[in-house]
């Protein structure tokens, strides 16, 4: 099992360019289900979560070939299988996000569920419940989503009563094939929802609203294959602004996606970044400033992204002043916090608010990642600890960040990767 080792680094410093989104990336692969004929896919990240789905995809019958280090080309036009197993839905939870189009295109569907995880219980019955108002008959049994329908999925319109990024995206695809119009109300706004509905379009959709709480879907027969480029990944570009903001450094990002970072590029100036941005380019520069701290509550897109509150908190930990940080999305996302007090950082626990004094001076540990934003909320805050911090099950890591270790040995942090047998 690979362990991450790092020591205290100085400022980062340099240019970083960010990879294809883990959570546009697997929507956009499983939605070449839909086509008719190959899809080639650009931008896409090296991830453990990419592996996960094209293994899934290759399970059902699919073609797909690597044909360069980010490109894909994926030609799901005739299945052998409807059938996702337990094996590879429990290591990848975006795995659900399959239901939708099997069931719109072959008109059945077996999908395990996924389970909780470590930062709750996530639930999936706002994709079950909108499935069955566009006319699926469904029942779970044995752990598996058994679903079906007698010729095409009929459109509907579908009030969502919590916002889910996964339960639009799996009726998005599946409403694309369906007969008639949909119209999914309180959709989520997440800008990889935008990304989704591109590539339906490129692909012969009819997908309007998307980004908008009301995403309207006009069904239609078929679906072609298509070429799309991956939207950069907002978490990836905001995970390494936090790191320099952390170690007081100075950093650019580059072939990042500046508009889907507007909730995150607003705390980081509140805590004394100078930053500036460019059509695809983001830099911050603390001129050598320790940050402020800040106070933020997550909420969906435009909200401050959930996936983001890891590092804050770090930061926070570290940073001059008091701030408390509310996460308001997933019940049990704090498990980042006994692990950063290993490591010396005065943080109190009250409910869903995670309360920092600052000034917290940390010490290199040996900590355990338990989940993936987790993981890079412990290597910042090992990147301005005393000593050396070891930071343990990085698998999770490797779900979604791509070769972390040498894009912020780039940008000068003291990081290596080590294999224990
Ligand atoms: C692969 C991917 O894109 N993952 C992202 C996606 O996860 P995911 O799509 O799983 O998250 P959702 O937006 O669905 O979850 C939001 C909240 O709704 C609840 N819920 C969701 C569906 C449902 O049927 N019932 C229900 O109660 C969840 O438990 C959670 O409390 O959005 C999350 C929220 O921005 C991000 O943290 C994840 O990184
Ligand atoms: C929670 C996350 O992802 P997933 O939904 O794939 O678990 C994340 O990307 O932070």
């Amino acid at each position: 099992m690979d362990k991450l080792i790092i020591k205290k680094s100085p400022p980062l410093h340099g240019t970083v360019t960010i990879s294809g989104a883990k959570n546009a990336a697997l929507p956009v692969l499983i939605s070449s289900l839909l086509a008719n004929s190959a899809c080639t896919f650009t931008n896409v990240p090296n991830l453990r979560d990419i592996t996960t789905t094209i293994l899934l995809l290759r399970d059902f019958g699919a073609k797909v070939n690597q044909i360069s280090a980010n490109s894909l080309e994926i030609d799901a036009s005739e299945l052998d299988s409807v059938t996702a197993s337990y094996e590879l839905v429990r290591t990848m939870r975006a795995s659900i996000l399959v239901l939708g189009p099997l069931l719109a295109k072959y008109g059945r569907a077996n999908v395990s569920l996924p389970g909780g995880c470590a930062i709750g219980a996530r639930p999936v019955n706002l994709h079950l419940s909108g499935l069955e108002k566009m006319g699926a008959k469904v029942d779970v049994e044995e752990g598996y989503v058994r679903a079906s329908v007698n010729g095409r999925l009929q459109g509907a319109r579908i009030f969502m009563d919590m916002v889910s990024v996964g339960a639009t995206e799996n009726l998005m695809m599946a409403a694309s094939l369906a007969q008639g119009q949909t119209i999914l109300e309180n959709a989520a706004r997440e800008p990889e929802i935008v990304d989704l509905a591109n590539c339906i379009n490129a692909m012969g959709g009819k997908v309007r609203g998307a980004g908008t709480d009301k995403v309207i879907i006009d069904g239609v027969e078929t679906l072609n294959g298509c070429t799309y480029d991956i939207l950069p990944d907002r978490i990836e570009t905001g995970t390494f602004l936090v790191a320099a903001a952390v170690t007081r450094g100075s950093i650019r990002c580059e072939k990042a996606a500046p508009a889907t970072l507007d909730a995150v590029l607003s705390k980081l100036e509140q805590a004394g970044a100078v930053i500036k941005t460019g059509p695809d380019w983001i830099s911050l520069d603390m001129k050598g400033k320790a940050p402020k701290a800040v106070s933020l509550k997550t909420m969906p897109h435009p909200g401050f992204p959930t996936d983001m509150q890891a590092q804050f908190v770090t930061l926070n930990a570290v940073a001059v002043g008091n701030g408390v940080i509310t996460e308001t999305i997933f019940e049990n996302r704090f498990m980042h916090v006994p692990e950063l007090h290993r490591m010396g950082a005065q943080i109190e626990l009250e409910g869903n608010n995670a309360v920092t004094q600052g000034s917290s001076k940390l010490k290199g540990a040996q900590v355990m990642a338990t989940d993936l934003r987790a993981s890079a909320s412990l290597i910042i805050a090992g990147l301005v600890a005393e000593g050396e911090t070891i930071v343990d099950r990085i698998y999770h890591l490797d779900r979604g960040y791509e070769a972390i270790e040498a894009k912020l040995g780039g940008l000068g942090a003291h990081i290596e990767r080590v294999s224990v047998k």
